[in-house]
C-alpha cells in the first residue's frame, strides 16, 4: 500500500482547508495517472480504468462506493462498458482537501482486487 493510501481521513467541515499549491503539488505527484481539472467551477481529481467488460468495472464501482461509505467521503463515478471514471473534490469546500488525495490512491489500491487495466 503507498503511503498516501495508509494515511486517514479528517472529518471535513466548510472551515476545513483546501490544500495549500505547495501541498497539491506534493500529494498529485503520489498519485500517477491522476488529473487535476478544473470542471464545474471548482477543480477535482479524476481517473479513468479500464476493464475487460461491464461487470468488472461495476465491481470496482461498487468496492470505490464501499470505500467511499466507509469513510463518508464520495467521489462522482461515471460507469460504462469497460471503463469507470473516477473523481473526488470535497463538496463542502467546492474544492480538494487532502481526503481527496488519500481516497485518490486508495481507489488505485482496490483496483488491484479486480482483472483492470488503468487508462487515460
Ligand atoms: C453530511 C455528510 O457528512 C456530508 O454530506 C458528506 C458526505 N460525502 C461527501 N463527499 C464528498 N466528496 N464531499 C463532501 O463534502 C461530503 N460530505
Amino acid at each position: 500500500m503507498s503511503d498516501l493510501a495508509k494515511q486517514t481521513c479528517d472529518a471535513c467541515r466548510k472551515s476545513s482547508p483546501r490544500v495549500t499549491e505547495g501541498e497539491r503539488h506534493r500529494l498529485h505527484e503520489q498519485l500517477p495517472g491522476w488529473q487535476i481539472v478544473d470542471a464545474k467551477g471548482h477543480e477535482l481529481l479524476t481517473k479513468a480504468y479500464k476493464f475487460k467488460n461491464f461487470a468488472e468495472a461495476l465491481a470496482f464501482t461498487n468496492r470505490v462506493g464501499a470505500l467511499a461509505e466507509a469513510e463518508n467521503h464520495h467521489p462522482e463515478i461515471k460507469l460504462e462498458w469497460g471503463r469507470a471514471t473516477v473523481s473526488w473534490w470535497t463538496h463542502t469546500i467546492n474544492g480538494l482537501h487532502k481526503n481527496d488525495f488519500i481516497l485518490a490512491a486508495r481507489t488505485d489500491e482496490v483496483v488491484g482486487d479486480v482483472d483492470s487495466t488503468p487508462s487515460e
